[in-house]
């Protein structure tokens, strides 16, 4: 890291606030960032700066007027992403729109669209809304399964029980499994997760992803050997990462998201120095991918995670029914 480098790391990044806004039918508003201003071209989430003692719910509500002629109630907190940009930092805050009064406008000149949720990755936007895209649309907590240790049958039947609870992204993990016996349960698991509608990656073995068409989970010590996606689009990859070199090979290799850590103590890797929700967001504003904070996390740990620009969190004991 060179001495600008530094130094510039110490400039406080702007506050952003924008809104999740949706229409009966559920569509999303975009607004299209207008030529002569930085990242022109972009389609955004509305909203703009924060005013040094405003509320973000102020700030909000009176952006929206400015730019789009409505009244809104400011509602939960979706994800507050810190970003770098060549020549600026940006924490950008993004809320759920509740009830608004009015009619949409583009009074900045701005183009508009309503995105149905699912075509929103095909719009072009600047790298903070990556992760704001992805907490819209994808799951806020991956489980990583334990290695069975007891009988396969009691193993599936917790995982069934995850899944019955609502897991909708799992990955499958055995590191001392033998491996027909592994193979097997890894088919069974499937069969589960496919019945509920849940997302499955197999930690590290790239051929049985392709065999079984699921996604796969790279070791980060693998995804540095790769130097291609290596699966299909469509098919998940995700990545296990510690530093920002790994986080940089993941969002080349164009995997879909990140799993950081530990940020937290864990009985996973005693060993291992906490990098605490600063080291997590320090390593989240270099990169534009959706990253799940893991490392002694748990449910009740997505609100903090997501104000820190995590996707959720990622767990072993944390999201296994016992
Ligand atoms: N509103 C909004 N800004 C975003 C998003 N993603 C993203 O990187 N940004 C960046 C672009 C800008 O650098 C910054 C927002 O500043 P802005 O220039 O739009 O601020 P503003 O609406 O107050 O407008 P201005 O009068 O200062 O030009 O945040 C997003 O989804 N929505
Ligand atoms: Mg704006």
């Amino acid at each position: 890291m060179g001495e600008g480098r530094s130094r510039e790391a110490q400039t406080p990044p702007v506050d952003v606030v924008a809104g999740v806004i949706r229409d009966k039918a559920g569509r999303i508003l975009l607004a299209r960032r207008t030529e002569g201003r930085d990242l022109a071209g972009l389609w955004e989430f509305p909203g703009g700066k924060r005013e040094p003692g405003e509320s973000p719910e102020a700030a909000l509500a009176r952006e929206l007027h400015e730019e789009l002629g409505i009244d809104i109630d400011c509602g939960a907190p979706l994800i507050a992403v810190p970003q770098r940009y060549p020549h600026k930092r940006l924490r950008l805050d993004v809320r759920m729109v509740g009830a608004w009064r009015g009619t949409v406008k583009g009074l900045d000149g701005q183009a508009l669209a309503w995105a149905p949720p699912h075509t929103l990755a095909s719009y072009q936007m600047p790298p903070a809304d990556i992760p704001v895209v992805a907490a819209l649309l994808q799951p806020d907590r991956y489980l990583v399964t334990p290695a069975p240790d007891g009988s396969d049958a009691a193993w599936l039947e917790s995982l069934e029980r995850a899944l019955d609870a609502g897991i909708r992204r799992v990955q499958l993990r055995a590191p001392h499994c033998a491996s027909a016996r592994w193979t097997q349960l890894v088919e069974a698991a499937v069969d589960a997760c496919r019945r509920h509608g849940a997302e499955v990656l197999v930690n590290g073995d790239i051929a049985l992803a392709q065999a079984l068409r699921i996604g796969v989970h790279l070791r980060a010590a693998q995804l540095m050997q790769l130097d291609v996606r290596p699966l299909a689009e469509g098919m998940r990859v995700g990545a296990s990462c510690h530093t920002l070199d790994e986080l940089r090979r993941a969002e080349s290799l164009g995997c879909d998201f990140a799993v950081v850590g530990p940020v937290a103590d864990t009985l996973t890797h005693p060993d291992a120095t906490p990098l605490g929700w600063t080291g997590f967001a320090a390593l989240r504003e270099e990169v534009a991918l959706p990253m799940y904070a893991i490392g002694g996390m748990g449910a009740q740990d997505i609100d903090v995670a997501r104000a820190h620009g995590a996707q959720g969190i990622a767990a072993i004991r944390g999201l296994w029914p016992t």
